[in-house]
């Protein structure tokens, strides 16, 4: 039997909607407007697309998007004041910093300059502390998105068996502790784990965070395995650019009880979890009752 495809464009639309209907709650109630500002440094155009696509996404859930486009060859000085005065202006409640950075920078220094209660991306040494000793923090969005499309198929995960191929600080590492968390028997894979086919087909939830098209086929899927898709590979195919995953979706699909795309799969739910982020630490802020069912 095929596979479900995982929705993940229709379940991140619910999810911003979601999160409009609480924001309008809060303008109504207090007065107040959720604030998300994104720092691009230099001229990546796939960079520049996410930013543009937050930024509209940003406005239509009803909060503030505040640009900040810096040339490459910006002094890190320059950048770490910016961020300086983004931690200290209170109508800025999220800050993202788009990685990755031009290479004269320090990525960890610049992360870890951001506030850990603005930290929407979760990259913060605070927010990666906080979740791995299983205490509130900032959840970064791509593995936050994961997770509530794993809940919404599969409803309680504990005990099942967890593959996350991929160890990243942005992905694979943080989609770990979450699934640890939920109770799952984690595993991590990499670039030096032995016989990652066979580790894979032990797999009821497989993650693939590898940036390597297609690396995962379909033999290498449990039958009746959840797949979740991270990668995002732009590949030239029949003469025209196109966007495949870390899966062979062709092949998962005829072994896997749900797969998600790409694209429309995880992409969407990185945005939303976005917003949904910068609404709760827009609350946090405040001392307002966090949204439900937007957290991990
Ligand atoms: N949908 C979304 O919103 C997002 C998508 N992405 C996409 O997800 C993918 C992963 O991103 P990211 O985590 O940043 O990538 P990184 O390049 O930081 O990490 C890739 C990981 O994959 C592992 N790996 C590489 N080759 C192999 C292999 N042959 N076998 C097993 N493991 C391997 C690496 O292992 P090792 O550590 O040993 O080198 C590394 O841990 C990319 O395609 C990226 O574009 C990323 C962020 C958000
Ligand atoms: N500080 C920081 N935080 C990030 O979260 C971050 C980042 N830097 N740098 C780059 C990666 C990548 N990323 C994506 C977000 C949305 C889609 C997305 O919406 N993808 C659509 C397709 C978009 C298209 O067509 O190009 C989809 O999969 O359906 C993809 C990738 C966030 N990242």
């Amino acid at each position: 039997m095929k596979a479900q495809i995982i929705d993940g464009k229709g379940f991140a639309s619910g999810v911003r909607a979601r999160v409009a209907e609480h924001v309008g709650r809060l303008k109504a109630a207090h007065g107040v407007v959720p604030g998300l500002a994104v720092v691009l440094v230099g001229e990546d155009p796939a960079s520049e697309v996410y930013v543009r696509n937050k930024g509209i996404q940003t406005r239509k859930a009803g909060m503030a998007s505040f640009e900040h486009k810096l040339p490459a060859e910006t002094p890190q000085e320059d950048l770490l004041a910016l961020i300086g005065k983004l931690n200290a202006d209170p109508a800025v409640h999220g800050i993202l910093v788009q990685l990755p950075l031009p290479g004269h920078m320090d990525a960890e220094r610049v992360i870890n300059a951001i506030d850990p209660a603005k930290d929407v991306d979760g990259f913060h040494i605070s927010n990666v502390g906080l979740l791995g000793t299983g205490q509130k923090s900032m959840v970064p969005c791509t593995p936050l998105g994961c997770l509530m499309l794993l809940r919404d198929r599969l409803g309680d995960l504990s005990g099942l068996n967890a593959v996350v191929v991929g160890r990243s600080n942005i992905v694979g590492k943080p989609m770990a502790q979450l699934l640890l968390g939920d109770s799952c028997t984690v595993t991590i894979a990499h670039s030096r784990t032995k016989d990652l086919a066979g580790l894979c087909r032990t797999a009821d939830i497989l993650v693939a965070a590898v940036g390597r098209p297609r690396m995962i086929r379909g033999d290498w899927v449990k039958p009746g395995a959840t797949v979740i898709d991270v990668g995002i590979n732009r590949i030239e195919e029949a003469g025209r650019t196109r966007l495949v995953g870390d899966v062979d979706f062709d092949s998962a699909l005829q072994v896997a009880g749900a797969i998600t795309p790409v694209p429309g799969g995880v992409g969407p739910m990185t945005i939303a979890c976005l917003l949904a982020n910068t609404l709760t630490a827009c609350c946090r802020a405040h001392g307002w009752p966090e949204p439900e069912g937007l957290t991990a």
